[in-house]
């Protein structure tokens, strides 16, 4: 099948890739000529495992990039994956996603043959018939349903495992108005639907749409949950980390996203969780459990600069942070907790050096004032603290030798031998 991918960021690139991994021509529509200059060289613009190797083998023949909108004329299908953002009040910021939407309107206006527009990006329910249909009407001079079918198909794939999330997902959710468009979209993924342990579903547009949201919202609200039975495991001195392995014994429950400490961040949860409760108020309905969702994962790394200033003034105090992507496997820095670690140790006077191993350069031009190392050793050379904020697996065994007092306070609960160390404290165990 002919595919065009409108924005070619860390889904756009990714379902791109794997696309063409399945056999379909695919070409990336984006705005970011460096994106599209990387692609075209068969390199991939994002760390990703799986994906630079899949951009190098497909990139020239059955994947491409461009800057022009034109050549999706020349495809039957096109996502949407453009950002859909939070604005200042927290509230869904469509302002992308209407722009995409007029350029490929006028795009389609003078396109003979049907064509399929799939929204992607994740968008509360309304969004594609309500704000997205009529501007591709609008701009096109076509009926939704007489030349241009629209569709909404939410993506679940997480950042650090996008392609194997994407290839080997546990459902595909298809949102349409008409049996064509489900067809064209059940034939597109043939090869992952015909795997046993990926589930079809087919729904509403609306529905579509909510899943999405609501699969979020569960999902930040579990580590939510999960974080203040930690915070209230430390308070009585108890290892939430062998609680909460018991209680995800039960199958209700499920031992996934169990790991409790400095919280959830990323691209996405802080998001979603905000413009579904933005939302919410929007219909008149008062999400109150959302905003303690909220509330509990704002406190984490505050009170993870506490548990360091129980043991020395951080005035002055020189304090490593290991880790600045939101998660391990990413280069992705969007609302990572080690930023606001950073921020809280900034307020107190200390001075931080920072290590990760793929994110510097995504925090170096908004954070100035933090020294960045090149290895975790480094960053820990005459250190009086350190934190962990991201649990890369290189962190586990270190050994914190060179530091000028050991004290380790780790938000992610990596693997450590504590018999060396002079403290070493976990946020929530
Ligand atoms: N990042 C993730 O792991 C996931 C994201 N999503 C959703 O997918 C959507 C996209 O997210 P990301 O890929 O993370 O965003 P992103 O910010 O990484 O990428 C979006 C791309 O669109 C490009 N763009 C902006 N305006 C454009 C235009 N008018 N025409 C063409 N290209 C344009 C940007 O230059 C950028 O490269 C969002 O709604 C997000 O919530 C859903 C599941 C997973
Ligand atoms: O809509 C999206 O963009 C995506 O959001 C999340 O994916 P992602 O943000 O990439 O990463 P997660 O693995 O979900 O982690 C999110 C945050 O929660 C934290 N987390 C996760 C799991 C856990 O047990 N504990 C915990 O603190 C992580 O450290 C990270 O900061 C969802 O898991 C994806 O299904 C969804 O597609």
């Amino acid at each position: 099948m002919n595919v065009s991918i409108v924005g070619s960021g860390y889904v756009g690139t990714t379902i791109a890739a794997c696309l063409a991994d399945l056999g379909h021509d695919v070409i990336n529509v984006e705005i970011d000529k460096e994106i599209v200059d990387s692609i075209n060289a068969g390199e991939a613009p994002i760390h990703e495992s799986g994906l630079e190797e899949r951009i190098a083998d497909y990139a020239g023949t059955n994947l491409r990039a461009t800057t022009e909108y034109d050549e999706v004329r020349d495809t039957d299908v096109t996502f949407l994956c453009l950002p859909t953002p939070q604005t200042d009040d927290g509230s869904l910021d469509l302002a992308i996603m209407r722009a995409g939407a007029e350029s490929l309107g006028r795009t389609l206006e003078s396109k003979d043959g049907d064509h399929l527009v799939v929204v992607k990006s994740t968008v509360l329910p309304g969004t594609t018939e309500d704000v997205v249909a009529p501007i591709l009407e609008g701009e096109s001079g076509t009926s939704i349903g007489d030349g241009i079918d629209i569709a909404m198909n939410p993506e679940f794939l997480r950042m650090g495992t996008a392609v194997t999330d994407f290839l080997e997902p546990d459902k595909i959710v298809l949102g349409t108005a008409f049996d064509d468009a489900a067809a064209t979209l059940r034939e597109l993924y043939a090869p992952i639907l015909e795997q046993e342990n990926t589930d079809l579903v087919e729904t509403d547009i609306r529905e579509a749409e909510l899943i999405k949201y609501a699969n979020n919202a569960f999902l930040a609200a579990k580590v939510s949950l999960v974080n203040e039975l930690g915070n209230i495991a430390a308070e009585y001195d108890t290892d939430a980390y062998e609680v909460l392995e018991a209680v995800g014994l039960d199958d209700r429950i499920s031992d996934r996203f169990m790991r409790s400490g400095l919280g959830w961040g990323g691209s996405c949860f802080p998001k979603d969780v905000n413009a579904l409760r933005a939302g919410a108020r929007e219909q008149g309905y008062d999400p109150e459990l959302l905003d303690a969702v909220v509330a509990v994962n704002d406190t984490q790394p505050r009170r993870l600069v506490d548990l360091l200033a129980d043991h020395f003034h951080l005035e002055g105090a020189r304090i490593a942070v290991l880790g600045l992507s939101f998660k391990p496997g990413t280069d992705d820095v969007r609302k990572s907790r080690a930023l606001d670690v950073i921020d809280h140790l900034g307020e107190r006077g200390a001075t931080v050096v920072a290590y990760d191993p793929v994110a510097i350069e995504n925090v170096r031009p908004d954070y100035p004032s933090v020294e960045y190392a090149e290895s975790a050793e480094e960053a820990l050379e005459g250190a009086d603290g350190a934190v962990v904020a991201t649990d890369w697996p290189e962190f586990d065994e270190l050994s914190f030798a060179g530091m000028a007092r050991s004290v380790v306070i780790d938000g992610r609960r990596i693997d450590v031998d504590e018999s060396a160390l002079e403290v070493y404290e976990g946020l929530t165990w």
